[in-house]
């Protein structure tokens, strides 16, 4: 099995492990490009056209992150290598007129997913290059440090807008990185914020000019990250996102009953159905 660091410079990464739920190896390796760097790696999103988490995004982050971790990788920036889109959220197709089987393996590798990067002993940089909706937005809290591009991109959990709610562990990640006041009204309203707004309530740590900034900008961010002694580093987080990940820990089974039965409500059904209408008639 190759190692994150015996791999050639930039080189793209194969998905290795096997799991009777995962998907192959090659369409895995299609929607998420690793490439080594000196200590860490780029973990890049390129699901065309908005990096929208379908079931098979979803599990071929989690695989990343599995082989990354297994290879003692030290940090990551992820970022997106679609233009202007960092990730578009949950891929609301899923969401919508789904089999239950499809509906119940999306969810649960979505709780999957966030334990990975929530609780990721590695230290982790997003670099939001672009629109990040809803579980786009919840990927970069993930992390321990967000950097965006700034511009017309907005970030945000904006779920009340199609008429669902954020759900409880996304509902915790947003207090534990705005706090509770922003995050009342923010997910009330499904706000979505301009970086420079994003920027002035803590959603994200620094703002960059352009791509080139930005790159630079994240590796200096995730070798500050990096410098500290790695447990304290770890350990120090988790100080903060244990209770969020211990509730969702214990409450799987009832948090993926609560998803199930609410997006397929006939309520639910409806307004996606709208929203998806209202994204196609754009084009
Ligand atoms: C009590 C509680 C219990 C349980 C909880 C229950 C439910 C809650 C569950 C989940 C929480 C949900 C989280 C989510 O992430 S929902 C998704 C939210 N995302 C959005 O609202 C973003 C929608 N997209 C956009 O606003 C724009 O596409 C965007 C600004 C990202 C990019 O704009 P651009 O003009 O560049 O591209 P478009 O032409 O709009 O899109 C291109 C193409 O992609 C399709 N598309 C876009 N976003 C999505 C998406 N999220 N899912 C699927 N498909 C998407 C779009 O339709 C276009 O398709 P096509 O017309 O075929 O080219």
């Amino acid at each position: 099995m190759m190692s994150v660091t015996s791999i050639a410079r930039n080189k793209v990464l194969p998905f290795l492990r096997k799991s009777t739920k995962m998907q192959s190896t090659a369409s895995l390796s299609s929607l998420v490009k690793l490439e080594e760097k000196q200590g860490y790696a780029v973990v890049s999103m390129q699901k065309t056209p908005v990096n929208s988490l379908s079931l098979e995004m979803i599990q071929a982050l989690s695989q990343s992150l599995i082989e990354l971790e297994k290879n003692k990788c030290k940090g990551i920036i992820l970022t997106s290598a679609c233009p202007g889109i960092f990730s578009a959220g949950l891929d609301i197709r899923e969401m919508y007129q789904p089999t239950d089987d499809r509906l119940n393996q999306f969810w649960s590798s979505l709780q999957t997913l966030w334990l990975q990067l929530y609780g990721s002993k590695m230290a982790t940089v997003a670099l939001i290059n672009g629109h990040a909706p809803a579980g786009g937005c919840l990927l970069a809290m993930c992390c321990d440090s967000r950097i965006m591009l700034n511009g017309k991109s907005k970030i945000g959990l904006n779920e009340t807008k199609l008429g669902i709610v954020a759900p409880s562990w996304f509902k915790d990640t947003f207090v534990n990185t705005i706090g509770v006041r922003q995050s009342e009204r923010a997910l009330q309203l499904g706000s979505l914020f301009s970086p420079e707004e994003a920027l002035k309530i803590g959603l994200v740590d620094k703002l960059v000019p352009d791509m080139e900034t930005a790159t630079a900008v994240a590796e200096a961010e995730l070798k500050e990250f990096l410098q500290i002694p790695g447990m304290a580093r770890y350990l120090s987080k988790m100080k903060i996102r244990e209770a969020a990940i211990k509730d969702l820990s214990e409450t799987r089974e009832a948090d993926l009953n609560q998803f199930v039965n609410f997006a397929k409500t006939d309520a639910v059904q409806k307004g996606l159905g709208l929203y998806l209408q209202s994204l196609a008639k754009k084009n």
